[in-house]
């Protein structure tokens, strides 16, 4: 369960998020929306631990986050994705989902040097939730072609294994269907759905992509000029008077 309690972060005279509260419970999917500049992306930036809070508690299966470093956060079941693709282009899609689990290796450098068979046994067990990440999404065919020169919607497939690969409880996925056609939102739809249920897996939604975002949460909260102005089931939220204005605001 994923638990953020008065979380306020300024940067400089601007606060980015105001006393913000949200609950998530184990394998539901919560969207997470609001106007460009809401404050979205800097409440992903505080759970992964790249932006220091002012204030507030962000606990996760009842661990306080903001007690533990970057390098702590993806050994406590949290994984994301970035917006922009952070892949290798040089790499075969199965060594990029791999890169997912090198957090979890144990041997140092000089057991890798000496090829010590921890860390081939290490390697092999990678190789293992690389197949098993690339086949959740659909990918197995592509497991040895070079990430360079796929299509941009089966490379957001990509990442999205990587961070299956790192075995979250949490997953935090910005804007996983930003470039993707209809027809691949409506599989990416299908596709959280499925991973939220089979993996119990939490799943923090931030998207611009409506459609996407109530088809698939449990629960939405949205954020306006970094304040929670609604929370509920996506069909409440849609109706709420002050999302309805701050949406129409942000578009005239
Ligand atoms: N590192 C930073 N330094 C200063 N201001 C920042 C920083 N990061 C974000 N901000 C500001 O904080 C506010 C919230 O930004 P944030 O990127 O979290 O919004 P967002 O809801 O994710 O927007 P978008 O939908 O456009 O990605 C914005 O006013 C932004 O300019």
């Amino acid at each position: 369960m994923l638990e953020v309690a008065g979380l306020t972060v300024r940067f400089g005279g601007l606060t980015a998020l105001h006393d913000v509260e949200l609950t998530v419970e184990r394998g539901q999917v919560c969207g997470l929306i609001g106007p460009n500049g809401a404050g979205k992306t800097t409440l992903f930036n505080c759970v992964s631990r790249l932006v220091e809070p002012a204030q507030g508690s962000i606990r996760f299966d009842g661990v306080e986050l903001l007690d533990r470093r970057p390098h702590e956060i993806a050994g406590l079941g949290i994984a994301r994705t970035f917006q922009h693709l952070a892949l290798v282009p040089s790499l075969s899609v199965r060594e990029n989902v791999m890169l997912g689990a090198h957090h979890r290796g144990r041997s140092g450098f000089l057991a890798a040097a000496l090829h010590h068979p921890m860390v081939r046994r290490e390697e092999r067990a990678m190789t293992t939730d690389a197949e098993d990440a690339l086949e959740r999404v659909g990918l197995s065919h592509l497991a040895d072609h070079p990430a360079a020169g796929l299509p941009y919607g089966q490379l957001k497939r990509v990442e999205l294994a990587r961070a299956l690969c790192e075995t979250p409880r949490l997953l935090c996925l910005d804007e996983p269907a930003s470039g993707l056609s209809h027809g691949e939102v409506a599989e990416l739809a299908a596709l959280l759905k499925r991973l939220a249920a089979e993996l119990e897996l939490t799943l923090l939604l931030v998207e611009h992509h409506m459609a996407l975002v109530m088809q698939v949460s449990d629960q939405v909260v949205v954020l306006d000029f970094g304040r929670v102005i609604a929370a509920g089931p996506p069909r409440e939220v849609q109706q709420d008077a002050r999302v309805i204005e701050a949406y129409l605001g942000a578009a005239a």
